[in-house]
């Protein structure tokens, strides 16, 4: 005889759409913990040895897997606006380096959950984030309920800072890896390689190994760091980190705009994960990655907002919708990247590209249970030929209603469950007055 099983049952009066599929509505899920054990088709019939403890009627819904951005500075929303329209460096050392100085850890934990509350209602579940005080950002995203790669930012020139600060990662990693019931990974930040010297980036791998977690990287992301280290050292940044080991553990690479075809090959030898943020990129005139030719020689990418002031929001659905569309024009070819490739990786392939395991990104049995329900009755899906390509050309933020991360409601109705948005208001007007005062 079956024995018994405690299940919430979730069901769905609009069609689901999982990777590249869409199975029309109604549908139902069975969700046993955090997973979704089986799904199917129509109303709910019970299983031998399933006791429905909970059950949740979601008429008007359309159900998606939770997006995953794929590269972030979570806390940055406090500096959303500062600096606009400057190129890369000058952004970052005339008007971020600055700010940040300033930053205490209370910017970073009310930062981080602004941040959440804004992926949340744009139907972001997971997010990865390299930032400083991580403790404040773990602390945060942890609370929020939402799953996230968490990494200190590495920059260092000094052997002793350096020392400091793989301590200071070392220690990040021992009290935050696997916690919030395995919500929260940490993987080590060196920030970029004209930030981190290439001793520094051999030890992050060395210590990276040595822990079992990976690394997140910005790499490429301009032409002027291509040109420097091409003169400095005869390799590009991406040969650089190859040769400093860095992707002998899993490495997940943001931007790499200016990959050159040896790169690109690189990248996909060593199973690099890149993180594409076309806004980002676009914003600060860094130039257009090569997405289709990653893509064509089997590199996994996953798609990113990168922080809210190069962005200027953490919107996953205008990040799929460049996707698909920036390389059809700078091509001239509108069958590059189509509706359901950007889909895929801003779902699936974003969830490889945070080092989850297989099944994350998807609605898929024995998946975690981390699912967007979209209002089936909004003008962005009607009439509807074809719900894939309604997703990534036609929905937006506002079609998400509700949310699920690990079988519990994070999001309902667009009201957080675990954030109080009147005080995240109130603290970052409060904190950003603290940090432009003179
Ligand atoms: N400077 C920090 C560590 C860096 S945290 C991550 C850094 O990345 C910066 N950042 C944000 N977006 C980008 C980008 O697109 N390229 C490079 N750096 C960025 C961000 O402002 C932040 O300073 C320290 O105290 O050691
Ligand atoms: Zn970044």
């Amino acid at each position: 005889m079956a024995y018994e099983r405690a299940v919430t049952v979730l069901e769905v009066g609009g069609a689901v759409v999982d990777s590249k599929t869409v199975y029309p509505g109604p549908a139902y899920f069975v969700i046993e913990g955090a997973n979704v054990v089986r799904h199917g088709h129509g109303d709910y019939e019970p299983e031998p040895g399933e006791v429905v403890v909970r059950r949740w009627r979601k008429r008007n819904r359309i159900a998606i897997p939770g997006l995953v951005n794929a590269h972030g500075h979570a806390a940055m929303t406090l500096l959303r606006g500062v600096g606009d329209d400057l190129p890369l460096m000058t952004w970052l050392q005339e008007r971020i380096f600055p700010l940040e100085a300033r930053l205490t850890g209370e910017c970073v934990y009310w930062g981080t959950q602004l941040a959440c509350w804004e992926m949340l209602l744009s139907g972001t579940t997971a997010y990865a984030d390299m930032y400083m005080m991580m403790d404040h950002a773990a602390e945060a995203a942890a609370e929020s309920g939402m799953r996230a790669l968490l990494s200190i930012g590495l920059a260092a020139t000094d052997p002793e800072v350096q020392a400091e600060r793989l301590a200071a990662s070392r220690a990040f990693v021992l009290a935050w890896h696997g916690k919030a019931d395995g919500r929260i990974q940490v993987a080590l930040g060196p920030h970029a390689p004209y930030t981190c010297p290439e001793p520094f980036l051999s030890q992050i791998a060395d210590l990276a190994a040595e822990l079992g977690v990976g690394i997140q990287i910005h790499l490429s992301e301009t032409r002027g760091e291509v040109d420097q280290f091409l003169s400095q050292e005869g390799l590009t940044p991406i040969g650089l980190a190859e040769r400093a080991g860095l992707f002998q553990v899993p490495t997940l690479a943001a931007h790499c705009v200016h990959a050159t075809q040896n790169d690109i090959e690189i990248l996909r030898a060593h199973d690099v994960r890149v993180a594409h943020n076309p806004q980002s990129n676009l914003k600060l005139g860094s130039g257009i990655m090569p997405l289709p030719d990653m893509l064509s020689r089997g590199v996994t990418v996953g798609l990113g907002t990168d922080g809210a002031a190069s962005n200027n929001n953490l919107d996953m659905f205008e990040e799929m919708r460049l996707a698909a569309t920036l390389h059809k024009g700078v091509r001239e070819d509108a069958t590059s990247i189509d509706a359901a490739t950007a889909f895929a990786l801003a779902t699936e392939w974003g969830a490889r590209a945070l080092f989850l395991p297989d099944g994350h990104g998807t609605l898929r049995a024995g998946a975690p249970c981390d699912m967007v329900l979209l209002d089936a009755h909004s003008p962005h899906f009607a009439p509807s030929h074809d719900l894939l390509s309604d997703l990534v050309y036609a929905a937006g933020a506002d079609d998400v209603r509700d949310v699920m991360i690990a079988g519990e409601w994070v999001l309902q109705n667009r009201e957080p469950t675990a954030l109080d948005v009147e005080r995240i208001r109130f603290e970052a007007r409060r904190l950003k007055d603290l940090l432009t005062r003179a």
